[in-house]
This record gives C-alpha cells, sequence and structure tokens, in this order.
C-alpha cells in the first residue's frame, strides 16, 4: 500500500528525524538520491552534459542547487537560474559555485539549451501559482521541450512548483515534469488530479521518515498485492449463494446497454450469481446476452441500481435502500438519493464530476469538482453520509469517519467512454455482494478497471476501448499484469505506480 501525507505531517516528521542527525544531513539524503536519479536520466554519463537548476529561496531550491555541485564535480556545465538571488539557499550556492557551477539571475536569464532542467522554485512550502519570473523561465523551457529535436528532461524537485502538495490542485501556472523525484514520503499533490498530470514518472527517495511521519495517512493507494488481498475468494464448499447475489436494477428501452454492461461485469465480480430486475425488453436483452442470469426481484445481498434507468420515478433508488443489504447508487439512481441516507447498512455512490457538481448544487460545477476533487470526495461524504466513489481522471473513495481517502492508481483517459461507469458499478456492486466493505469494494472495483483498460492497451497500443471489451477482461488475473510503460529516457524505479503512456493522456 502506498500512502500520502500533509505537509504537516511530513514537517513534524522531518523535525524529529532531524533532532537525531547532524545538521544538514538530512538534506543531503535527499540530495544524494536526487542526484542518483539525474544521474540515470543523462543516461548514466554526466561528464560534459549541461545541466540547469531553476532556484527558489526555500530549502526546496537548496536540494536542486547541491545536487547541481555534486554534478558540476562530475563534469556536467551546470548553470543555476536564482529566482531571487538575495534569497537564495547559500549553502547551495556557495557549494554550486565551489564546483564551478554558475548562477545567473531569472531577470536577466535566456535558455541557452540543456539536457537536463531541474525545478528547485518550491516544495512543500510552496503556496499557488508560480509567480511570473519563475513562470517565464519554464515558459522557455517549455518551448524548447516543445521544438523538434531533443528538448531537456525536466525533472522536478520533491514536487512539480506550482502544484499544491496536500491536494493536487494548480490554481495558476505550474511545471509540467517528466519525473519527479520526491522525498520521505508521498505527498496527496502528487496522486491526485490535476496536480498528478504534472507530475511525470514518480520516483521516491528513502530518506529514513518513515518511522516518524504520525497520524493516519491522507491518501492510501492500492498495490496490486493489496488488491490480490482483497478479493474474494471461491473455497470449495462455496456455492453459489453463499459466493453473494448481487442484484442490478439498470437500464431502460431508452439505455439498454446500461443493463448489459453492468450485468456482465457484476458476472465477472466474484459475485456467485446476478439477479437482474427490468423492463421485459431490457431483461430479454440481458438474457440473450448472459443465459447465466437470474431474471427478476429475489433475494440478494447487494443491489446496484441507477445506472441507465432514466427518471426514476418508480421507487426503484428508494426500494433497493430499503432493504436490509448494501446498496451502490450510480448514475441516473443519484438524482433520486435521499440525501443525507440513513441506513444501517453500507451505501456506496459512484458519481462522475457531474453528477457530483449536481448532488452539491449550486455553486458546484463538473469544472470545479475536477478542480478540487479530494475537498469534494470529503464534502460529499459528509453531506450524503454515504460512502463516496468520485471517478475521474484519479479516482478517489471515501467513506464516513475514516480521514484516509483512497485514490486509484490505474486510471486511463481511455476509460472515458460511454458505458465505462456502468462496468464499475457492476463490478463494485458485485464485490459488495461478497462481503467486501463499501471502500474496499469501491477501490478495488477501480483499480481492475483501470487495470483491465490497460491491460487492452498493453495488448494493442492506442486502441480505442469500448465498455464491451473491458467486460471481458475484467478477470482477477487482470491485477498487476501491466507493466510500467517506459517514458523519455526514464528507467522505472521499484516504487513507480504504473501510469499511463503520454500519448494517452
Ligand atoms: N526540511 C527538511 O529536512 C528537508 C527538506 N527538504 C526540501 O525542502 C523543501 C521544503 O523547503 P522549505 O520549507 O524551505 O520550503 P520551499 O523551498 O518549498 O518553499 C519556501 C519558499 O518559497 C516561497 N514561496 C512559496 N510559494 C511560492 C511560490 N508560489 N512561488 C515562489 N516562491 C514561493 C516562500 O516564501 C519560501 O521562501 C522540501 O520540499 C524538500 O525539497 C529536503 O531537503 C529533505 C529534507
Ligand atoms: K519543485
Amino acid at each position: 500500500m502506498r500512502t500520502a501525507f500533509s505537509v504537516d505531517q511530513v514537517r513534524r516528521a522531518e523535525a524529529a528525524l532531524m533532532a537525531q542527525l547532524p545538521e544538514g544531513e538530512l538534506m543531503q539524503r535527499a540530495v544524494a538520491g536526487l542526484v542518483a536519479s539525474c544521474v540515470r536520466h543523462l543516461g548514466g554519463r554526466v561528464y560534459g552534459k549541461r545541466v540547469v537548476v531553476v532556484a527558489g529561496s526555500g530549502d526546496n531550491g537548496g536540494d536542486a542547487l547541491y545536487a547541481g555541485a555534486r554534478l558540476a564535480r562530475r563534469g556536467a556545465v551546470v548553470e543555476a537560474v536564482l529566482l531571487d538571488e538575495a534569497r537564495a539557499h547559500s549553502g547551495g550556492l556557495a557549494a554550486l559555485r565551489a564546483s564551478g557551477g554558475r548562477a545567473a539571475n531569472a531577470a536577466d536569464w535566456t535558455f541557452g539549451g540543456a539536457e537536463l532542467v531541474l525545478d528547485g522554485v518550491v516544495g512543500i512550502g510552496g503556496r499557488g501559482g508560480l509567480r511570473p519570473a519563475a513562470a517565464a523561465v519554464f515558459a522557455q523551457v517549455e518551448r524548447a521541450r516543445r521544438a523538434p529535436g531533443t528538448g531537456p528532461i525536466l525533472l522536478a524537485v520533491d514536487i512539480p512548483s506550482g502544484v499544491d502538495s496536500d491536494n493536487g490542485e494548480v490554481t495558476g501556472p505550474a511545471v509540467r515534469a517528466d519525473v519527479t523525484v520526491t522525498f520521505g514520503t508521498h505527498k496527496p499533490g502528487l496522486l491526485i488530479s490535476p496536480g498528478a498530470e504534472h507530475v511525470g514518472a514518480l520516483e521516491f527517495v528513502d530518506i529514513g521518515l518513515t518511522p516518524h511521519l504520525e497520524g493516519e495517512p491522507v491518501l492510501q493507494a492500492l498495490e496490486a498485492q493489496d488488491v490480490q488481498a482483497l478479493l474474494p475468494t471461491a473455497s470449495a464448499e462455496s456455492n453459489k449463494y453463499r459466493r453473494g447475489v448481487v442484484g442490478v436494477v439498470a437500464g431502460s428501452t431508452r439505455y439498454p446497454g446500461a443493463a448489459v454492461l453492468a450485468t456482465g461485469s457484476a458476472l465477472r465480480s466474484g459475485a456467485g450469481a446476478v439477479r437482474f430486475v427490468g423492463e421485459s425488453e431490457v431483461s430479454a436483452g440481458v438474457l440473450a446476452q448472459y443465459p447465466e442470469v437470474l431474471i427478476g426481484a429475489g433475494r440478494v445481498q447487494s443491489w446496484v441500481v441507477g445506472p441507465g434507468i432514466g427518471l426514476d420515478d418508480g421507487g426503484q433508488v428508494a426500494a433497493a435502500l430499503a432493504e436490509q443489504v448494501p446498496v451502490l447508487v450510480d448514475a441516473d439512481g443519484l438524482a433520486a438519493l435521499p440525501h443525507p441516507v440513513h441506513r444501517p447498512h453500507p451505501t456506496l455512490i459512484t458519481p462522475h464530476a457531474g453528477e457530483a457538481a449536481r448532488l452539491l448544487g449550486d455553486p458546484w460545477t463538473p469544472e470545479r469538482v475536477e478542480a478540487t476533487r479530494l475537498a469534494v470526495v470529503l464534502e460529499l461524504v459528509a453531506r450524503t453520509g454515504c460512502t463516496v466513489l468520485l471517478k475521474g481522471s484519479t479516482t478517489l473513495v471515501a467513506e464516513p469517519g475514516n480521514p484516509t481517502v483512497r485514490v486509484n492508481p490505474t486510471g486511463t483517459p481511455a476509460l472515458a467512454t460511454a458505458g465505462s461507469g456502468d462496468v464499475l458499478s457492476g463490478l463494485a456492486g458485485g464485490l459488495l455482494a461478497t462481503g467486501r466493505t463499501a471502500y474496499d469494494a469501491g477501490s478495488v472495483a477501480a483499480y481492475l478497471h483501470g487495470a483491465a483498460a490497460r491491460e487492452l492497451l498493453r495488448e494493442r497500443p492506442g486502441r480505442q476501448i469500448i465498455a464491451g471489451d473491458l467486460v471481458e477482461v475484467l478477470t482477477a488475473g487482470a491485477v498487476g499484469t501491466t507493466p510500467e510503460p517506459a517514458r523519455r529516457g526514464t528507467a522505472a524505479t521499484p516504487s513507480t505506480p504504473p501510469r499511463a503512456p503520454r500519448s494517452t493522456r
């Protein structure tokens, strides 16, 4: 399980660790890891390479300047761009100069080419977007990266400057890195969109902080082995009823496909059986595709209600919520969700940004939801009393009474396709029937859903995924089979999560 901690938690842990170490030791640990990454991204040879270090006035700038000094000692031609010369990190700047590096003022600097650019503007002390001087420097770098030929690799120190470390919000100009080398622990802003889109390949440097991190993490990201452990196993004595029956209320004559997709993925969720309840024409379509499905009302261990049902004038959501079993409400069903929901059984809702905005009401818009995802998922939990899976580029799952939010690491923009949400609902609802909690069912389903898409992209890069394809690959076997895609001259470190290739972002 990968975890991420807040700036406050990191600062407290750093203080505790620093009290046990000689002065400057912690920063030098970070710098050693940073330099190792720079060397890798320079292809293993440093001598003669040109490196630009963009340095702000805090310790993040200090990290970058010390790294520049070490690279200069190994024969690199290093130029530091100082955003505020008077306040530059004095130790780092002295080390750089002593190693033969040059320093220039940002105001009179022009980019003359480099193989590597380090973003040391701000780290966890950053607030808001890049200020104008830093934005102008990176605009030059960005032009060079876009020009034909090989532009520099842009490596962010600890976090891309301009991204909020605590929540991934981006409120102004921000660095868009190829690689981010983060220290001590992951930061929430590296894992949640829109910040996550600025990170590039994520590398982790262990500086010994973990034992000093106190309190619950802000975020957890499941890894393949966590998902394996959370998946239901069909033991020898299982029968279909013991493994759980999931009831699906989905589709309508207007949207019959939602019924087929949600049912298909529920069948592959590990539940023992799927029961479908819907209009007779729609039921016939489901049965034609999946003769395994039970048709009509009956006992279930969970309900999925909402995908493609249209206007819920028949009280289908209310009827499902009245039963003594876990319920997943999605899509059209969300419009009929009476909230806050008061029931003693797990209730999982799975809105996308538009549905989340409607649940929250004025002045929320889908754009505002996308920009502040962590705050939104917590607000939805508070307002609805439900476990909430907020779909999107970095799907989040939060539950009442738990300060830790799960972020899904397998998402890909290729999942933004019609019917994809219906597949996710069937899968998560099926996992509810097997006895998983709403929190686990939601986060495991999101992981498998993304892993299935990645599996399809791995088989045929660049293909357009349709929701029906996902149903076909949705088996436990999809977990962990997706290798790390290569990025511009990078060697993935073991801690790097599976990420979408850039071309699909
Ligand atoms: N504290 C420690 O022991 C360690 C710190 N490390 C590094 O230190 C960083 C934190 O250093 P600091 O606490 O000095 O903070 P930062 O270096 O992140 O930034 C603080 C400075 O930036 C200014 N600033 C804030 N927002 C800005 C913006 N949008 N544009 C321009 N300037 C802005 C602030 O006024 C302040 O001067 C970490 O991210 C990491 O890189 C590492 O060396 C590991 C050890
Ligand atoms: K940075």
